[in-house]
């Protein structure tokens, strides 16, 4: 099953079949596309070769991150991906295929011509380089610290419409959205009640929010969801007008961080285990224990609708 809407009840049994190393690549990348791509197909390369079979890519991994480069860097995806006009489509269902990795594509900038919308967008591919899903930020990044940080993703960019939770064959189901959507805990709690094994968010805080929020959130959504929670930031260039604050984490079911990078370019790298997901279950049964007599508008992961204008699993 796919991003779509019908990812019904969490499945039956562990919600990760077996273990499964993951890989968070801390991109550096720059204005030139071809070269983000080619660098990106080589640390995926190096990923895949150390054993990941779940390989993540950080937000905007194909161009500077800022609302004045979306439009140029935009890929048109709908109604179906020509590689001349999605080279970034193309690369990453390589990568993916050439690797034999599951890939959470990082984020790129979509244009639809139809609707003469851009948003910020991941794509997820299997090992046979197929697309598995299609997340579209649905929170979008409008900000004003004074002094600090002004950011409006809004004034280019129009959000997605939707929980993403793709099923990864052979091991179970992930939960995927795009860095301000950390921020927003429902997505992440509904996407650990259809049984999700991970959250896995690439991002690009910055400067500012980085050391106040970045492992909070990363932590906060494990411990509440009691599953592994990813965070994949691109590497910090401080030549760029964006400062990224790096720190790619993962963080386990305990909300312990079990591998963290510093700002620079790098791929942590861990296992995930369901014994992890349940043990914490068995210990601290937050599932067990909630009352929904007592918040009945907070259902169990009901809330749920597919984005019809988004390309299907191929
Ligand atoms: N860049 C983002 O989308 C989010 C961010 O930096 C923050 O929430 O802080």
């Amino acid at each position: 099953m796919s991003s779509s809407a019908a990812a019904a009840a969490a499945p039956a049994g562990p919600v990760l079949k077996k273990p499964i190393k993951m890989a968070l690549v801390q991109l550096a990348s720059g204005s030139d596309k071809a070269a983000n791509l080619k660098h990106a197909a080589d640390q995926v390369a190096k990923a895949a070769a150390s054993g990941s079979k779940l390989v993540i890519l950080p937000e905007c991994f194909n161009s500077p991150y800022g609302t004045n480069f979306f439009p140029e860097y935009a890929e048109v995806l709908l109604p179906s991906p020509d590689p001349k006009a999605a080279p970034s489509y193309a690369s990453l269902s390589n990568m993916a295929k050439d690797n034999q990795v599951f890939l959470v594509g990082g984020s790129i900038p979509e244009y639809n011509p139809s609707t003469k919308k851009h948003y910020n967008t991941s794509l997820i591919f299997g090992p046979d380089g197929a697309l598995l899903a299609t997340h579209r930020k649905v929170h979008l990044f409008d900000i004003d610290i004074p002094g600090k940080i002004t950011f409006r993703e809004s004034e280019v960019l129009s959000p997605g419409n939707q929980v993403t939770l793709v099923d990864l064959p052979g091991y179970g189901r992930i939960g995927v959205a795009i860095c301000y959507d950390v921020r927003f805990p429902e997505l992440a709690t509904i996407a650990a009640r259809r049984g999700a094994f991970a959250l896995v968010y690439p991002g690009a805080f910055n400067l500012t929010t980085g050391p106040l929020h970045w492992k909070l959130l990363a932590q906060a959504r494990a411990m509440d969801n009691q599953i592994y929670v990813a965070m994949c930031s691109p590497a910090r260039d401080m030549g760029a007008t964006y400062h990224a604050y790096g720190h790619s984490m993962l963080v386990d079911p305990m909300a312990q961080v079990v591998g963290e990078a510093e700002e620079s370019e790098a791929i942590v790298e861990a296992e995930l285990d369901s014994a992890k997901i349940e043990e914490t279950r068995r210990n601290i049964p937050l599932n067990t224990q909630r009352r929904y007599d007592v918040y009945p508008d907070v259902n169990q992961g009901k809330i749920h609708f597919e984005d019809p204008e988004l390309p299907k699993p191929t």
